[in-house]
């Protein structure tokens, strides 16, 4: 009984090191990673940030490189429900921030919903990934995510099979336009006075995470970055999934960075003070418009600054 109050009080970053992970093993009595993922999936509900549904999911997944990435979701006050963040997807995204090459296995609080089955679909290996739902009770166990979702569309009915796939090294071409387009294409919006060199970075984290999206169903690769009122920068990349609709924005993947690196979504709410989106100019996708609406309703103060690059056909 003590044992269980030190467990459910115990509590986490959103990213675990192994080393850090092998000590909790044994100051919680744990054999095995895949045991304490389960394990830590209350103090991974408590970072939830689910203000419209007071429902908070929290997901816990080890790692190849054996860190532990935590997922929660993330719901935005004002925006219609698409913009959320499941916590399933923000786990991946974690992981990919953080470099991660693959996922083995995953405990979540709750049943994944359909669209973070499809989701997962993107990672290499997805139909032996390992899931677990707490709330199954005492008795669950892990299962294969093919046993989540039999018979899936994914990756293999669009692409080659030897495409890069989400956890996999991308280095989409990407070559900025000139500063004169640049600053036509950064319509509306007040410059509220953020250094040159904040913009510089704010671009360059930007241009980087355009490079790492896993775009390769539109080919239209995007990254956006935020700058908070501290001058630091957090950036996210496109990440699309094979069937479309469960893709994740580079503004949300952008979010997760943020709070990932400790931002606190819920209590001072988003502290961005000016924010930059690399995307292709004139194809199929564009982020523009769902990054307006998103910045005027979490951080109305930010100024966003577009930055563009001639498509190329062989992004990947
Ligand atoms: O697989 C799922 C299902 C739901 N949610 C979140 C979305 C929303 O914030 C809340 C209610 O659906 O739970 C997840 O994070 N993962
Ligand atoms: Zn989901």
């Amino acid at each position: 009984m003590e044992e269980k109050t030190a467990r459910s009080t115990v509590e986490i970053g959103f990213v675990i090191e192994a080393a850090a992970a092998a000590a909790m093993m044994k100051e919680l009595g744990v054999a095995a990673a895949p045991e304490l993922l389960a394990t830590l999936v209350p103090a991974a509900q408590r970072l939830a940030r689910p203000p419209i549904s007071n429902f908070p999911v929290g997901a816990v997944g080890l790692g190849t490189s054996g860190r532990i990435y935590v997922g929660v979701n993330v719901e935005f006050p004002g925006l219609p429900l698409h913009h959320s963040i499941h916590a399933e997807q923000f786990l991946v995204t974690n992981a990919a921030i953080h470099g991660e090459a693959g996922i083995r296995c995953i405990a979540v609080s709750s049943a994944p919903c359909g669209h973070c089955r499809q989701f997962l679909q993107e990672l290499r290996g997805a139909a032996e990934i390992q899931i677990l739902v707490t709330s199954d009770g005492p008795g669950s166990a892990f299962r294969p995510l093919c046993s989540f979702l039999p018979r899936p569309f994914g990756p293999p009915d669009l692409l080659h099979k030897d495409h890069p796939l989400l956890l996999e090294p991308h280095d989409n071409k990407i070559f900025l336009l000139d500063d004169e387009e640049e600053a036509e294409a950064a319509a509306g919006g007040t410059c509220n006075g953020i250094g040159g060199q904040v913009e510089a970075r704010l671009r360059a984290a930007a241009e980087g995470a355009a490079r790492a999206a896993h775009a390769p169903y539109s080919k239209c690769p995007a990254g956006f970055a935020v700058a908070d009122g501290k001058g630091r920068v957090y950036s996210g990349s496109y990440e699309e999934s094979a069937a479309y609709n469960p893709s994740l924005g580079p503004i949300q993947a952008a979010a997760v960075a943020y709070m990932a690196a400790g931002g606190d979504g819920s209590g001072k709410g988003y502290e961005f003070v000016a924010a930059a989106l690399v995307e292709a100019k004139g194809v199929a996708v564009s982020h523009e418009a769902t990054a307006r609406i998103f910045l005027a309703a979490v951080a109305p103060r930010a100024h966003l600054k577009v930055y563009r690059f001639q498509s190329s056909a062989d992004a990947a």
